[in-house]
């Protein structure tokens, strides 16, 4: 099967992008109840998608289905996992090791994803020196000297919302391509640089708008 990532990543729309994770974790479940082929339908009935959507969304994948049969359940997780980028490992480094940053280099589920957080970065001399499980927290100061050696592409960034802007320069300067920003300040970055906010604060909001609404 070839692929064309560059091509199939920049065609296919976030929405869709966002809902393969979610076919990816019913069909590895269903791998494990012992099915071997699965439909689009089988996957809409669980998951609230549309079997049509769910087909639309599975061909950006290059990964072919017929009809009534369905997809080779194996050959989905191989390529979804490979589509997804979960098969190759990324290499990251995080700035601000305090409960955000330390919770995230404690969480071994991240590496089953792809991402592999190589070292951690802080000023804080109470924290730098350590080791957080078995990653190596070092001074910001030495970041570009580090990141020779490891050559992380991608940076999280979980320092005080009052300096984000700051760190998240010193870490592009340092060579980092893509920053994962956990803090609630948006970050401006130049357009080569691949930026991704997950923000705690925002999804409680909306939780909260709703919760609202609903009561
Ligand atoms: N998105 C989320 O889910 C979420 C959840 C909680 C907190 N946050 C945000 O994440 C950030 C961190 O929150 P926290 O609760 O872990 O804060 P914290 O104060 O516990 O940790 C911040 C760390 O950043 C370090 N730091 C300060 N200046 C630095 C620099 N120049 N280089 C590297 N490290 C530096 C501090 O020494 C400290 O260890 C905040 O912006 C917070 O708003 C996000």
């Amino acid at each position: 099967m070839s692929m064309n990532h560059d091509n199939y990543h920049s065609r296919i729309p976030e929405p869709a992008l966002r809902r393969l994770p979610w076919y990816l974790s019913y069909v590895k479940l269903l791998k494990k109840q012992g099915y071997s082929k699965v439909s689009s339908t089988q996957i809409a009935k669980k998951i609230n998608v549309s079997a049509t959507q769910i087909a639309k969304d599975l061909s950006y994948v290059n990964v072919s289905g017929k009809t009534r049969v369905g997809y080779d359940i194996d050959k989905l997780i191989g390529v979804l996992e490979d589509f997804l980028g979960f098969k190759k490992m990324h290499t990251a480094v995080l700035f601000g090791v305090g409960s955000l940053g330390a919770a995230l280099l404690s969480d071994s589920g991240l590496e089953q994803y792809g991402l592999k957080i190589r070292a951690g970065f802080d000023v804080n001399p109470s924290i730098v020196g350590q080791k957080i499980n078995n990653i190596p927290v070092f001074h910001s100061d030495d970041f570009a000297a580090k990141n020779k050696k490891i050559d992380a592409q991608i940076g999280i960034l979980t320092v005080p919302p009052d300096i984000a802007q700051e760190v998240a320069d010193f870490m592009i300067a340092g060579g980092i391509q893509a920053i994962w920003n956990f803090t609630p300040f948006r970050i401006r970055v130049p357009e080569h640089i691949v930026l991704q906010n997950t923000s705690l604060y925002a999804h409680l909001a909306v939780m909260f708008n709703r919760l609202v609404k609903e009561g």
